[in-house]
């Protein structure tokens, strides 16, 4: 028996970025030629797209891992590297992507829809592109950084205006065969069907999709018999058709309880309330009973016997054949005349697309946090551009790092760090993945550590003072002078002379603080 899928787990991997080349032009009696190194080409990246020609899951299941390539390096003479290739997955339309912890990314419905999954990393600059008025020969280039790194759940609902559901065997397959071009397998043992086969039908003007769903058993909203994954299929259907096999020769079954199992386990069901289509409880939808196979004598008997029952229960009741085409007529209308209520109550059954989250931290933001560690308090720098800088640089080069350290503080993460309490030799950690830094601020003189980057509190001008404030100051130095020397007067009296005390005060004093070589 082929393996039931239409869940599996993908692990995706966008390609790595190549690397920037370090490069310098070469050529006869051109001495200084000028930096030349490439930009590497950027990784590329694993897509998911609605397909209409795909109705499973199943190469992913076979083949979980996809990646894709990585781009090239750049090379000198200003040649950029070739970028990777994306990755094109082809998906079936009600496909919903969730993360591992099951939150919703996606939920693609509809042709052309896409959805990135891994995205590939960017190339690197190289060091050509790195040249700039003020670093004319950058001795050094960027790396590629690497692709991104996602695991993820697809889930395939299928998406039909009618589902049609019942016991294994009632002969759901063998309708949309008889309704419409469809060509699904059909046999005489339950659970031929694994996937839903989608049917298109055309009543008069009316178009419209059907889907049979797997077989439902008694105990199937707890899982029993592959249930819920089956019972997942009909959340985005809006009209629900009970097939209902009228020749059954197993004991204990006839139509009317075989009906109420089946509610009961459509009852138990409670569906994705986040998805498209999946709003409305399953027995609020329009309902119709069709009581199959007919051509069997006793089956069309127990048909008309029941028929009466059903339609007391307020059931719109179609009796019908999949062998010799009876009733087919009549229930395809009923259903165009159900599907054309149920689009007009709800303009759009099955929304073009809920993408529900939309994508990653902001790139220009990036937070600083002082925590406590065991080894002692350290600093976090979180954000796009903070991390992916990290990313891009090569630490075993001087000049790489310093270009870092400028742009974080062009950033403004070296003015967060002071306002969050970071002096020099404090860990800096950047990005979850943890780059650890012993922190040395660009500039280490001591005003720069005292006031923002930009402003130097010795550049400031001193107020000049008012008249009174500097007659005050004056009166003050005097009155400090003549007291000094009045106590020099006492201890020489005294006997004692020390020389500390012969320069009492020194009146000479800037306002400002000392110029001592700070710089
Ligand atoms: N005599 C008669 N047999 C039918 C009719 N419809 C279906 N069958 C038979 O019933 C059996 C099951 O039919 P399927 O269409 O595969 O049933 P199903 O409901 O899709 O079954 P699962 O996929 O297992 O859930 C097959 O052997 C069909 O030939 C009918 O109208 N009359
Ligand atoms: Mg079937």
């Amino acid at each position: 028996m082929a393996s039931f899928v239409d869940r599996v787990t993908l692990h995706a991997v966008g390609g790595d970025g190549g690397n920037g080349c370090v490069s310098v032009h070469r050529e006869k009696f051109k001495p200084l030629g000028g930096p030349d190194g490439g930009n590497g080409g950027d990784g590329g990246a694993v897509i998911l797209a609605v397909d209409p020609q795909v109705t499973t899951l199943l190469d992913y299941h076979h083949r979980p891992h996809r990646s894709a390539r990585s781009g090239t390096q750049g090379k000198g003479d200003l040649r950029h590297g070739k970028g990777g290739d994306d990755v094109v997955l082809p998906v079936p339309s009600g496909t919903v992507v969730r993360a591992a912890d099951g939150e919703i990314l996606a939920d693609l419905v509809g042709p052309g829809e896409t959805f990135v999954v891994a995205s590939g990393g960017r190339g690197g600059l190289g060091n050509a592109a790195l040249a700039s008025q003020r670093r004319k020969a950058p001795g050094f280039a960027l790396l590629g950084e690497p692709g991104e790194e996602r695991d993820i759940v697809l889930e395939l609902k299928s998406v039909a205006d009618v589902a049609l559901v019942g016991y294994p065997s009632a002969g759901k397959s063998s309708l949309v065969a008889a309704m419409s071009a469809a060509r699904p397998k059909i046999a005489d043992y339950p659970f031929t069907t694994l996937t839903p086969n989608l049917g298109v039908v055309e009543a008069g003007s009316e178009r419209f999709t059907v889907a049979d769903v797997p077989g439902l058993i008694p105990g199937a909203s707890e899982g029993r018999g592959l249930g819920l994954e089956f019972l997942r299929h009909i959340e985005r259907c809006a009209v629900i058709v009970h097939v209902i096999d009228c020749a059954t020769l197993e004991p204990r079954r006839d139509p009317l309880t075989d009906l109420d199992v089946i509610l009961a386990e459509l009852a138990a069901y409670a569906p994705d309330l986040d998805i498209a289509g999946g709003r409305t409880p399953l027995l609020e939808r329009p309902q119709l009973i069709a009581l199959n196979k007919i051509d069997v004598p006793e089956a069309r008997e127990l048909a008309e016997l029941v028929r009466p029952e059903l339609e007391e229960r307020g059931y719109r009741v179609v009796e019908i054949s999949t062998a010799s085409h009876e009733g087919l007529r009549s229930l395809s209308f009923a259903l165009a005349e159900l599907v054309t209520q149920a689009r007009a109550a709800e303009p759009t059954p099955v929304p073009a697309r809920a993408v529900l989250r939309p994508r990653a931290i902001g790139e220009r933001d990036f937070t600083v946090t002082r925590r406590g560690g065991s080894d002692g308090p350290y600093y976090e720098v979180l954000g796009g551009k903070p991390e992916r800088w990290v990313r891009q640089t090569d630490f075993t080069n001087d000049e790489a790092v310093g270009y870092l350290a400028d742009r974080l503080a062009r950033l403004g993460v070296e003015d967060e760090l002071l306002k969050a309490g970071a002096i020099a030799g404090d860990t800096v950690v950047i990005g979850t993945d943890g780059v650890v830094f012993d922190w040395e601020p660009t500039m280490m003189t001591g005003p720069e550590l005292l006031a923002p980057r930009g402003t130097d509190v010795r550049m400031d001008e001193p107020r000049r003072r008012s008249r009174r404030e500097r007659r005050e100051a004056f009166h003050e130095r005097m009155d400090a002078k003549s007291a000094a020397r009045e106590e020099l007067w006492t201890d020489r009296e005294r006997g004692v002379w020390t020389d500390s005390a012969a320069e009492p005060v020194d009146e000479t004093a800037p306002a400002d603080p000392p110029d001592d070589g700070a710089r």
